[in-house]
C-alpha cells in the first residue's frame, strides 16, 4: 500500500473512532479488554478499501479465469449451461429491443388506430416471444448457477481436507502454515462457491449491457454515451457503499473477534462450571454488552452513511436521466431520430442501466470473493508442495498427493531390531533442538522405557519413532530399512500408539476401539474388541453404559454418554491393544488411571503385552523397574542407559528421581 494511502486510511479510522467516542451515550461504548486486531486477518479488507475500480478491472480476468476453471472441474454440464444460456439470453434481449422499434413504428404511423394496432401485432408477437425466451433461458441459467454452488463447495472442501490430513505433522506446528490454513478454512473455502456465482453474475450483467449497448449502437451511435451517463451514478453509489462497509469491517475486526471469544466463553459447556464457581457471569455479560454497544454504534453510523451515499447516487442518476431525456428530446426535435427509435432507446437505456448497475456490483463482489478465494488457492498450493516434498520418488510420479503408489522400500512386517541413530530434531519455529543426537536400539520382544524430567524429549522421540516427524539429522531403521525410504502409512500399519494426548472421538465405544479398522468378519472383530477392552479395563467402563459398545460417547448427541478422564484413558489403551501391531508405543498410558487399573496395565506391559515389543514412557518409575532396558533423557540427550539395578548403582538422575518417588511412598 502506498504510504500516503496508509496514512489516509489510518486518519479515516482514527477519525471514525473518535467520532464514536464523542457520540457515546455512556462509558459502555468502549470495550475495556485489550485490542485484538491482528494485521494478518485484515489484510484483504485493507486491500479492498484502497483498490480502485481500474485495479479491479485489471485483476478481474484472472479471478474469473480461476473461478471458470473451478466451475468446470465441479461440473462441465452446469458450467456450459450457465454460460451458454446467459449468452443466448443476451441475444434475445437485443432481439426483443430491436423488435420493439417495429411495434413503435407501426403505432406511431399515420392511419386509423385499429389498423396501426394490427400492423404492430407481428412485431409485438416477436417482442413477446423474445421476452419469454429470455426469461426461460435466464431461469435455466440461474438453475445451473445454483446447481454449481454445492458442487463447487464439495470439491473445495474435499480438497482441503485431503491436504490437511496428508501434510506432515510438522506443518501443523508451523504457525504461518496454521494461519494460512485458518484463513483457507474459514473465509477462503466459503468464497469458492461465491466467486463462481458472482463470476456468472458478472457475465450476466456484461451480457445485458452489451445487448443494450449493441441495440443503442444500431439505433443511433450517439445514444451509447447516454447509457453510460445514466448508469454511472448508481454504480458509483454501490461501490462507495461497499467501500464504507470494508472500512467499518476493518475498524471492527478486533471488536468482532472479542465478541466471538466472549460468546464462546458464555455458551460453551466446557467453561460453564468455572463461570459459575468463579462468579464470572456479571463480568462477562458486562464486557459483552460494552463490546456489542460499541459495535452497534459503528454499524448504525454505517447504515446512515450508506443511505446518504445511495440518496446522492439516486439524485445524480435522476439528474443524468433527465439530461438523457432532454438530449433525446433535442434529437427528436432536430429530426436526428424518429419517434419510434427514441421510444426503443428509452427502453434500451433502462435495460442497460439495470444491467450496468448489476455488473458494477457483481464486479465488486467477484473481486472481493476472489481475494479470499486466493487465500484458499495459495494454501492448497503450499500444502501440495509440502506433500510432494515428503512423498517418495515413486509416489511423486503422476500423483498430486502422497498416497497412491507402492513405497520405495518395503518395511518388514515384523522386525528383529529397531535402531535409532544419532537423531536430532527441532520443532518448526523453535529456538533450540528438542533432540540432540539420540541413539538407542530396540530388540524384538523387549520392554524399553524412556524416562526423564518434563520437556526432556521423550514424547518427541516417540513421535519420531512412530514416523510422525522426520528427524532433522540421523535415522531410524527397522532391520536396516530407513523410515525415510518407506511410505509412512506402512509404518503406521505396524505400530500402535497410546498417545499422551489422545482424542475423545465422538463415536460409539466400539468405534473408539476399532477406529475404522475391522477384522475379516464381525465375529473376529468382536472377539478382538472384547480382548482389547479386557486388557485395558475398558470392559468395566462399557458394562456401565446404557447401550454397551454401541453407546455414543458424546453428550452433545441424544443418548450420548460422558466418560471420566480415566475411563477415556482405558478406551485409549484398548485402542492401542486392539491394533495387533508388533510395536506398541505407550506415552504416559496411566496418567489418569486409578491405582488398580494402573497396576493391571503395567502388569500386562511387563509381560510384554501379549508378545509385542513395547516402548514405554512414564513418570511412574516403580513401573519401569522391570523394563529390559531404561533410557534416561535429559535436555534431548540420552544420559543414562541400563536396567533398573544398573541405573540405581550409577547414582545418577534415574536413581535420584526413583528415590524421591520411593521416599514419598514410605514417608507415611
Ligand atoms: N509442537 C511443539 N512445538 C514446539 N516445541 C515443542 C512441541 N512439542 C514439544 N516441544 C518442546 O520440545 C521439548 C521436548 O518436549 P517433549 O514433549 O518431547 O518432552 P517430554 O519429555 O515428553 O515431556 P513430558 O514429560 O512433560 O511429557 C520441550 O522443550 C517442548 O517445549
Amino acid at each position: 500500500m502506498a504510504d500516503w494511502r496508509r496514512f489516509f486510511l489510518r486518519v479515516v479510522l482514527l477519525r471514525k473512532e473518535s467520532d464514536h467516542r464523542d457520540a457515546a451515550e455512556d462509558d459502555r461504548s468502549q470495550p475495556v479488554l485489550p485490542e485484538l486486531t491482528e494485521h494478518r486477518w485484515t489484510r484483504h479488507t485493507e486491500k479492498l478499501v484502497e483498490t480502485s475500480m481500474r485495479t479491479m478491472a485489471r485483476r478481474l480476468p484472472s479471478v474469473i479465469a480461476q473461478s471458470a476453471r473451478l466451475a468446470w472441474r465441479a461440473s462441465r454440464v452446469d458450467t456450459s449451461v450457465a454460460i451458454g444460456l446467459n449468452l443466448l439470453a443476451g441475444v434475445f434481449t437485443a432481439f426483443g429491443l430491436l423488435a420493439t422499434t417495429g411495434v413503435l413504428t407501426a403505432l406511431f404511423s399515420a392511419g386509423p388506430t385499429p389498423d396501426r394496432v394490427r400492423a404492430a401485432l407481428p412485431s409485438l408477437a416477436l417482442v413477446a416471444i423474445a421476452a419469454a425466451l429470455r426469461a426461460g433461458l435466464q431461469a435455466a441459467a440461474g438453475w445451473a448457477q445454483s446447481r454449481l454452488e454445492p458442487q463447487v463447495e464439495r470439491l473445495v472442501e474435499l480438497r482441503l481436507y485431503e491436504l490437511t490430513t496428508a501434510v506432515e505433522l510438522a506443518a501443523l506446528d508451523d504457525s504461518e502454515f496454521l494461519d494460512d490454513l485458518q484463513r483457507a478454512r474459514s473465509r477462503g473455502m466459503m468464497s469458492a462457491p461465491r466467486v463462481v456465482t458472482t463470476a456468472v453474475d458478472v457475465l450476466t450483467g456484461a451480457v445485458g449491457v452489451v445487448a443494450a449497448a449493441g441495440t443503442l449502437g444500431v439505433l443511433h451511435p450517439l445514444l451509447l454515451p447516454l447509457l453510460l451517463l445514466t448508469a454511472l451514478p448508481e454504480g458509483w453509489a454501490s461501490i462507495r457503499a461497499a467501500r464504507m462497509r470494508y472500512v467499518t469491517e476493518l475498524a471492527l475486526v478486533g471488536v468482532a473477534r472479542r465478541k466471538w471469544i466472549l460468546s464462546d466463553l458464555m455458551a460453551d459447556r466446557r467453561h460453564a462450571a468455572e463461570i459459575r464457581s468463579f462468579t464470572m457471569r456479571g463480568f462477562l455479560l458486562d464486557e459483552y454488552d460494552r463490546v456489542a454497544a460499541y459495535q452497534r454504534g459503528v454499524e448504525l453510523d454505517l447504515a446512515r452513511r450508506q443511505t446518504i451515499a445511495r440518496v446522492y447516487g439516486d439524485m445524480m442518476q435522476g439528474v443524468a436521466t433527465a439530461g438523457v431525456y432532454v438530449a433525446l428530446g433535442l434529437m427528436l426535435w432536430d429530426g436526428a431520430v424518429p419517434l419510434a427509435i427514441a421510444g426503443t432507446a428509452v427502453l434500451a437505456i433502462r435495460t442497460g442501466q439495470t444491467s450496468l448497475a448489476n455488473l458494477v456490483f457483481a464486479v465488486n463482489r467477484c473481486y472481493e470473493e476472489g481475494l479470499y478465494f486466493g487465500d484458499y488457492l495459495s494454501f492448497a498450493t503450499q500444502a501440495e508442495e509440502r506433500v510432494a516434498a515428503r512423498a517418495l520418488p515413486s509416489q511423486k510420479a503422476g500423483t498430486e498427493t502422497a498416497g497412491t503408489e507402492a513405497p520405495a522400500a518395503a518395511l518388514p512386517d515384523d522386525f528383529g531390531k529397531i535402531v535409532v541413530e544419532d537423531v536430532t530434531f527441532t520443532y518448526p519455529g523453535a529456538d533450540s533442538p528438542s533432540l540432540r543426537g539420540i541413539s538407542l536400539e530396540l530388540h524384538r520382544g523387549e520392554v524399553i522405557a524412556l524416562v526423564g524430567e518434563n520437556g526432556s524429549g521423550k514424547t518427541t522421540l516417540a513421535k519420531i519413532m512412530a514416523g510422525l516427524y522426520d528427524p532433522d539429522g540421523g535415522d531410524v531403521r527397522w532391520d536396516g530399512v530407513s523410515l525415510r525410504e518407506v511410505d509412512p502409512r506402512t509404518l503406521w500399519e505396524r505400530i500402535a500408539v497410546i498417545a499422551q494426548e489422545y482424542t475423545h472421538w465422538p463415536m460409539t465405544a466400539r468405534q473408539n476401539i476399532t477406529m475404522g479398522r475391522v477384522g475379516a468378519d464381525g465375529a473376529s472383530t468382536e472377539t478382538a474388541v472384547l480382548a482389547a477392552a479386557r486388557a485395558s479395563g475398558a470392559d468395566e467402563v462399557v458394562d456401565g453404559l446404557a447401550h454397551g459398545y454401541d453407546t455414543l460417547l458424546d453428550r452433545r448427541f441424544q443418548d450420548g454418554a460422558e466418560l471420566s478422564g480415566g475411563q477415556w484413558q482405558r478406551l485409549a489403551v484398548a485402542r492401542g491393544f486392539y491394533r495387533d501391531a508388533p510395536l506398541l508405543i505407550c506415552d504416559e498410558p496411566t496418567a489418569a488411571l486409578d491405582a488398580r487399573a494402573e497396576h493391571h496395565l503395567f502388569e500386562r506391559i511387563r509381560t510384554h503385552a501379549d508378545g509385542r515389543t513395547v516402548l514405554l514412557i512414564t513418570h511412574r518409575l516403580a513401573s519401569v523397574r522391570h523394563a529390559d532396558r531404561i533410557f534416561v533423557l535429559d535436555q534431548g540427550k540420552v544420559t543414562e542407559e541400563g536396567d533398573h539395578e544398573h541405573l540405581m548403582a550409577l547414582g545418577g538422575l534415574y536413581a535420584e528421581l526413583y528415590s524421591l518417588q520411593a521416599r514419598a511412598y514410605h514417608a507415611a
